[in-house]
């Protein structure tokens, strides 16, 4: 069995008197990718934070797993845009070596970028550098806010698809954030979907069935979500037969959705 990097058990956090999140209980194991999704000012942010250790928590616990390495992609990042920065520059801020600068650049695939200017780089490769940044850590847990910001749809299905990667070629866990529900049903294990509490849970298919799921984004969405899933995790031949099975799991949901 894989081990359990993190536990929320029944994590809640007051700010200025009012209850942000309360009794979320969820764990992380290595190769989880967990995404939290749900509708603005549900917490999400909040509840990475506590996870960071950003944010104290007013209930429950978080449990670690000791000598547990945390890398954080942020939501974005401010550049002073007269400051001359080189992604190389930007890097060794993290103080890690030449050699594992560059290691982390090829993982995210912009191993051709680490003598550009910050300035000049696309939406999608400053979230590579970003995520780079991250594993210069050697995380055990990679967090993600919002990875896709800003990125061009086939570019967010690319990111996706990097993640999915990273978590196979190092083994770690991965906590995200996403608005992108149809891309998050494709691409992750397991979804909690937050709106101050955990109104759902699960993979993918059961979450988008969820009545609390259909209740918060609405029939049309969860529809849409479904089949957009069904889609995405296998093909029709020409007799209408199920072809290229991901995952056996993924399998048994689709006969069991028909
Ligand atoms: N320091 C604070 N004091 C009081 N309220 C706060 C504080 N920080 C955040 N909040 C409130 O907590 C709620 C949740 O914010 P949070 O940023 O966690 O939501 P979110 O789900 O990440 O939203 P979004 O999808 O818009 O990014 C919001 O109503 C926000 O105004």
């Amino acid at each position: 069995m894989a081990e359990t990097l993190l536990t929320l058990n029944d994590v809640g956090v007051i700010l200025g008197g009012q209850t942000i999140v309360e009794r979320v209980r969820f764990s992380v194991s290595r190769g989880d990718i967990v995404t939290v999704i749900g509708p603005n000012g549900a917490g999400k942010t909040t509840l990475i934070k506590a996870i960071l250790g950003l944010q104290p928590i007013s209930t429950g616990r978080i449990d670690k797993t000791p000598g547990l390495t945390i890398g954080y992609v942020p939501q974005h990042i401010q550049f002073q845009p007269t400051l001359p920065l080189t992604v190389k520059r930007f890097l060794s801020l993290t103080r890690a070596s030449v050699a594992d600068c560059r290691k982390a650049l090829e993982q995210t695939n912009v191993g051709h970028l680490y003598d550009a200017s910050i300035h000049h780089l696309s939406g999608g490769e400053m979230q590579r550098l970003l995520i780079a940044r991250a594993l210069v850590r050697r995380p055990d847990l990679l967090v993600l806010d919002e990875p896709a910001q800003g990125v061009d749809v086939n570019g967010q299905a690319a990111l996706y698809d990097l993640i999915r990667a990273l978590r196979e070629r190092l083994n770690c866990g991965v906590i995200m954030i996403s608005h992108d529900l149809h891309l998050v049903m494709a691409a992750t294990d397991k979804v909690l979907c937050l709106n101050q509490h955990v109104c759902c849970s699960g993979y993918p298919e059961q979450v988008s069935h969820d009545p609390a799921f259909v209740e918060l984004f609405g029939r049309h969405v969860a529809d849409s979500v479904a089949v957009y899933h069904h889609h995405h995790n296998h093909q029709h031949d020409l007799h209408g037969d199920v072809v290229n099975h991901e995952q056996s799991r993924e399998n048994c949901e689709h006969h069991a959705s028909h």
